[in-house]
């Protein structure tokens, strides 16, 4: 089976999906957006791509970016985080930022303890997943600390970190936070941010070889789908004489498309909005006299 499978990868581009989790689903809407068309058989971590020279390689999020650095996996999607926590360094490059998976990597201590600040964890006990960034930050911080000798003690653990300081096994912990909920729930408090992350693709610094166009060509579709996500189409009719002032609020990307219209005294606009703008753009139009206002999602485009 194992001869069968790896004479089928033989010079296809490998594609590192996360195989389960939080960034398992947005990114199979990601790969349907790019129309890369697999079919993932019962248990089986690889599988062939149909209309591309590629295969999907479904694995841990923690554990994709150092098949990219490191092993034949060409690019991948994981978190910056497991990126950042997997020291790859100059193995691999951050290609784009996907929009989704975002969280924080925070120090959190009890609400309600005598530890305030950072420094006051020094030399104390903290404990982790993230064994490599959280010893990395308060190894800095003992250095900085003038206290000959001192150490913080970082301990792994690889699951409800959170509940560690209840149960006395820590002085504080390093966490990721997205809502907030699991922190708060534990009687905890952010006290700093290690790192912000999100979802993103990467891809391996080795040498360019024949699937770099390919890598290109799927990278520009991914980036399609995701600016599909984050922007609009908004058209309106505005009076000829402050489509000016109007296209100042709607810019556009490269710039907004004016139409004229059969009535000389109107124009029509057709310019794409961040979404997350788009009322508020709605409603400066509204005020300048903009009038048949329209918001059209987009399903895919290229930017
Ligand atoms: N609240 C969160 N907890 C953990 N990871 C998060 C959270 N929000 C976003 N993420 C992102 O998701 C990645 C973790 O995904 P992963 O699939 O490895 O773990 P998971 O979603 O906790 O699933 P599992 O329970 O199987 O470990 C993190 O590296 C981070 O980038
Ligand atoms: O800010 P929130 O939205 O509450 O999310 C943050 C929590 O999510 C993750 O735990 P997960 O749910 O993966 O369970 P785990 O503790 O077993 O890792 C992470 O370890 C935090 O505990």
């Amino acid at each position: 089976m194992l001869d069968l499978l790896s004479e089928s990868l033989k010079g296809r581009c490998l594609f590192a999906i996360p195989k389960k989790g939080r960034l398992y689903e947005k990114c199979l809407q990601l790969l349907s957006g790019a129309d890369i068309q697999f079919t993932r058989s019962h248990r089986l971590d690889v599988c062939l791509v149909r209309n591309h020279n590629m295969a999907l390689v479904f694995l841990p999020a923690a554990d994709i970016p150092r098949f990219v650095g490191e092993g034949n996996v060409h690019f991948g999607i994981t978190g910056q985080d497991m990126v950042a926590e997997a020291d790859v360094n100059g193995l691999v490059s951050e290609t784009l930022q996907l929009e989704f998976g975002k969280c924080k990597l925070q120090v959190q201590v009890p609400e309600r303890g005598d530890i305030k600040t950072v420094e006051d964890l020094v030399g104390k006990k903290v404990v982790t997943s993230f064994e490599v960034l959280a010893g990395r930050y308060f190894g800095e911080l003992d250095a900085k600390s003038g206290k000959e000798g001192v150490k913080t003690k970082i301990e792994y653990i690889g699951g409800s970190v959170e509940a560690a300081c209840a149960l006395g096994l820590a002085d504080g912990i390093v966490d990721l936070v997205e809502s907030g909920e699991t922190m708060r729930a534990a009687g905890l408090h952010a006290i700093e941010t290690i790192l912000t992350s999100q979802a993103v693709l990467i891809r391996s610094n080795k040498p360019a070889d024949e699937h770099d166009a390919l890598i290109e060509r799927i990278t520009s579709r991914i980036a399609g789908v995701v600016a599909a996500g984050k922007y609009v189409l908004c058209n309106y009719n505005i009076p000829r004489k402050v489509v000016q002032e109007a296209t100042r609020v709607t810019p556009g990307r490269r710039a907004a498309t004016v139409s004229p219209l059969d009535d000389p005294d109107w124009v029509a606009v057709s310019s794409m909005v961040l979404k997350a703008q788009v009322a508020d753009v709605m409603d400066k139009l509204q005020a300048i006299g903009a009038s048949d206002i329209l918001v059209i999602g987009l399903n895919n485009c290229r930017v």
